[in-house]
């Protein structure tokens, strides 16, 4: 039966113009007292155990890595499966005030091997002016050989319970896949930065009447940015980036509260992880403008000349002064000069306004916002939704 785990769950749907009860903004549950929230774990199928999975441990990431890369999400066509790297997934679970509880994993009781993940890491979310401390769920996934065995419902409800125990009654996450029920249904965009790759291994397709050496010249980039102080971001930069930021975010009716400490974690450039930039008027110095992406390779299934399809992912992007379409542009520059093959992004937040003219192409899915035990009045357009999930 279709979503018999998810009609148990507190994710509202929309009752289109109910007259009785008037919808609002707001939990949809009320917090339980600690001492009703279940104590001990969900059961797990006989042959099976639950983990925690310590990222300071090596061995225990090289694990989680083999896991994901083998077993995690692929597109619709099953050409490409994100390859997340150990350092990316060390940065993307231990930000500021995480719980090491919230890294859930399923071994085989015999072979100890790890078979199943998910996880969760807490943020600050604001819907409408309520600024709400929730966990961003990530990284659900059950090995191939284990799929339809039931597991990601009990994985659901363990992280849920793991959650619930430390006082927090709202979460996150994302999905490609339509559950009840989406906050916001959101298109992504590819922009070439290495067509003759992205043709040689079907991510992209050759025009109609283009040849390869038109398409090469059609995306080619300026070896520099252009834009007069544009430069890596540096630690001191962190009080202004962060104020840039909360400016900016303001106008979007769901996006992260971020302070100091979350964007000196989340936004000083980590190679091979995330990049992010600045733009430090000459003169003034006063920093006007922001830009950054992070670094999500994938693998190439089953092609023979290449393995991995490196590309970046726009994450959070402030323009005050500079035009945004020239902000980006000097991101997609500093992409190809870092060997990128494609630039991907969202249609949330502004980025609608510089996707057509910067050469981006509209991908064949769609990525859905969910949020549990929070209701929304109506689901958001992409424009009003400010929050990037790894
Ligand atoms: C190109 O390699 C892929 C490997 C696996 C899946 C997909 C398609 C896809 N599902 N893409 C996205 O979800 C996506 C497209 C643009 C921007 N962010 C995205 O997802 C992010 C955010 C959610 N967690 C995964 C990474 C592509």
């Amino acid at each position: 039966k279709r979503h018999a785990f998810w009609e148990t769950q507190p994710v509202g749907q929309y009752k289109e113009g109910e007259k009785g009860e008037q919808q609002v903004d707001g939990p949809i549950e009320a917090p339980q007292p600690l001492s009703e929230v279940r104590q001990e774990p969900y059961n797990l199928p006989s042959n099976y155990e639950w983990c925690t999975c310590d990222i300071t441990d090596e061995k225990v990431m090289k694990e989680v890595y083999t896991l994901l890369t083998n077993n995690y999400v692929e597109d619709d066509d099953n050409m490409f499966r994100f390859d997340y790297s150990v350092e990316f997934l060390r940065w993307a679970l231990n930000p500021p005030g995480y719980f090491p509880d919230w890294h859930i994993g399923v071994r085989a009781k015999g072979s100890k091997k790890l078979v199943a993940f998910i996880t969760g890491v807490p943020a600050h979310i604001r819907a409408h002016d309520k600024i709400v401390l929730m966990a961003e769920i990530n990284f659900l996934c059950v090995h191939k050989k284990l799929r339809s065995k039931r597991l990601a419902p009990v994985m659901i409800k363990e992280v849920t319970r793991r959650v619930h125990l430390q006082d927090i009654w709202q979460a996150a996450y994302t999905a490609g896949v339509v559950l009840p029920t989406p906050i916001a249904t959101c298109q992504y965009w590819h922009r070439s930065l290495n067509p003759k790759k992205l043709i040689d291994v079907g991510f992209s397709r050759l025009a109609p009447r283009m040849t390869m050496s038109r398409t090469i010249k059609l995306y080619r980039l300026p070896e520099d940015p252009v834009t007069p102080g544009f430069r890596a971001m540096e630690r001191r930069d962190v009080p202004e980036v962060t104020r840039l930021l909360q400016g900016y975010l303001a106008q979007f009716t769901v996006a992260p509260h971020l302070v100091d400490d979350d964007v000196e974690y989340l936004l000083l450039p980590i190679e091979n992880v995330v990049n992010s930039y600045v733009v430090e008027n000459p003169d003034s110095h006063e920093i006007t403008d922001f830009c950054s992406f992070y670094t999500l390779p994938s693998t190439i299934i089953g092609n023979e000349n290449y393995s991995l399809l490196k590309a970046a992912y726009s994450y959070y992007n402030v323009a005050t002064v500079t035009p945004l379409l020239q902000l980006m542009n000097d991101a997609l520059i500093m992409a190809k000069s870092k060997d990128y093959d494609v630039f991907n992004a969202l249609d949330i937040m502004q980025n609608e306004s510089f996707l057509k003219e910067l050469k981006f192409g509209p991908g064949d899915g769609h990525l859905h916002y969910y949020l549990y035990n929070y209701r929304l009045k109506a689901p958001l357009r992409p424009a009003e939704l400010g929050l990037v999930l790894l």
